[in-house]
């Protein structure tokens, strides 16, 4: 904690700023995933009528409550649907209404419910047009340079691989067609990796349990099983528990058999890159690598309010690593915090020593400079905190 007292916590951000990103998230970004869904599978006339009426919903209705037979309805209303269903998706907490909107989505297409659509991941075709992709052979093969170099200069490309694997964010890039092209900014806004290796040094670090709570599947998950595998195997990490999501969420968010298909990628692929396959592939056979599907990886809610089955787990680990926006918008709570707030402060609830490593894709900024905040405003004005081209590494100890 830094000695400086915290300035007043600013309000939630909500949905109903025209003109604001998270605006334009629930009116743009979601309704042109209902229509990549229902142009991407055969599904019959209920199920178009239905997403239809989630389309018209979700830009112009209120919240609907879920059935009342749904399998997780308890858990919703725990999480606060009673209060918020009846009222427009853009006055509730907009973390609130993105993880709804999902849910519902699910909800639609009848991957909860007995029948033809049950457990069928309706972001699949995308994820898998992603793992298929040339551009993932080429990182791929790209491991091959690495070999030979130094161990901390190998970590550290992992690291970054990672980390800018986080841009391959498919609910980003389906509403926003300049994404893939927009050159990423090399320089990072923070940069605490001195401080992560520090916390991952061997040889302390090998008896350690490092959490590495995942965030997109495919092009992201690819390089953090990289990251997984080299740190396994140099003593930085003695496990790994690898937390994904207990069901499809934000297009591209892993589940588990996203981590399945990408083991598989991995071990098919020549070269250096199969070899790490076959490492993660034992080491999940064994036990050194785990994976977790908690409820609370999908809750609309910051992680301030993990439930204590959760939280003994991270407290447990020597360190958690968490990827993406969405994962730091939950870590720091989803709030306009001037962006000098410290990280320390807004991350002090977390039980244990804790790291970001996200892309910028959202307003949510924090433990900057002031000089960095400055200097991105005077070249940039809003632009950089959303548009994926930069990122940032922040630690708390
Ligand atoms: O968590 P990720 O994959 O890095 O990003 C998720 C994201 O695209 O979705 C949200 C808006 O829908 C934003 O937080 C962010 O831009």
């Amino acid at each position: 904690m830094s000695d400086t007292p915290m300035p007043p916590v600013p309000p939630v951000i909500l949905g109903d700023e025209p003109g604001s990103f998270a605006r334009g998230v629930l009116a743009e970004r979601h309704p042109a995933i209902i229509r990549r869904v229902r142009d991407a599978f055969p599904y019959g006339p209920d199920v178009r009528r239905a997403l239809d009426a989630l389309l018209t919903s979700c830009v112009e209705g209120v919240i609907e409550p879920l059935p009342a037979d749904a399998h997780d309805r308890d858990r919703w209303r725990a999480w606060g649907l009673d209060g918020y269903a009846g009222r427009s998706w853009y006055e509730v907490p907009w973390l609130w209404s993105e993880s709804y909107f999902y849910r519902l989505l699910l909800e639609t297409v009848g991957y909860f419910r007995p029948g033809p659509w049950q457990g069928l991941d309706p972001f699949r075709p995308f994820k898998l047009a992603e793992l298929d992709a040339p551009e993932t052979d080429e990182e791929l093969a790209a491991l091959d340079g690495l070999e030979g170099r130094p161990e901390p200069e190998r970590a550290q490309a992992l690291l970054h691989g990672s980390l800018w694997g986080n841009r391959a964010d498919l609910g980003f890039r389906l509403s926003d067609a300049g994404a893939r092209d927009r050159a990423a900014v090399p320089g990072l806004v923070a940069d605490d990796s001195e401080t992560l290796w520090a916390l991952l040094a061997p040889p302390q670090a090998a008896d350690g349990t490092l959490c590495l709570v995942a965030d997109n599947a495919g092009r992201e998950l690819i390089p953090d099983l990289l990251l997984a595998a080299h740190l396994l195997a140099h003593g930085r990490a003695g496990r790994v528990v690898l937390h994904v999501k207990p069901y499809p969420y934000y297009v591209s968010d892993a589940t588990t058999a996203d981590v399945v298909d990408a083991l598989r990628r991995l071990t098919a692929a020549p070269g250096t890159a199969g070899g790490y396959g076959r490492r993660l592939w034992a080491a999940m056979a064994d036990g050194t690598l785990t994976v977790r599907a908690h409820p609370f990886a999908a809750a609309p809610l910051p992680y301030e309010r993990m439930p204590d089955d959760l939280r003994a787990e991270f407290v447990g680990a020597a360190l958690t690593i968490v990827k993406g926006d969405l994962n730091y918008r939950r870590l720091v709570g989803d709030r306009l915090w001037p962006p000098t707030t410290p990280f320390a402060d807004v991350t002090a609830h977390f039980p244990g020593p804790v790291v970001a490593l996200r892309t910028l894709k959202s307003d949510v900024i924090t433990g900057l400079s002031a000089g960095t905040e400055a200097a991105l405003t005077a070249a940039e004005g809003r632009s950089w905190r959303t548009g994926g081209t930069h990122a940032l590494i922040q630690t708390r100890k």
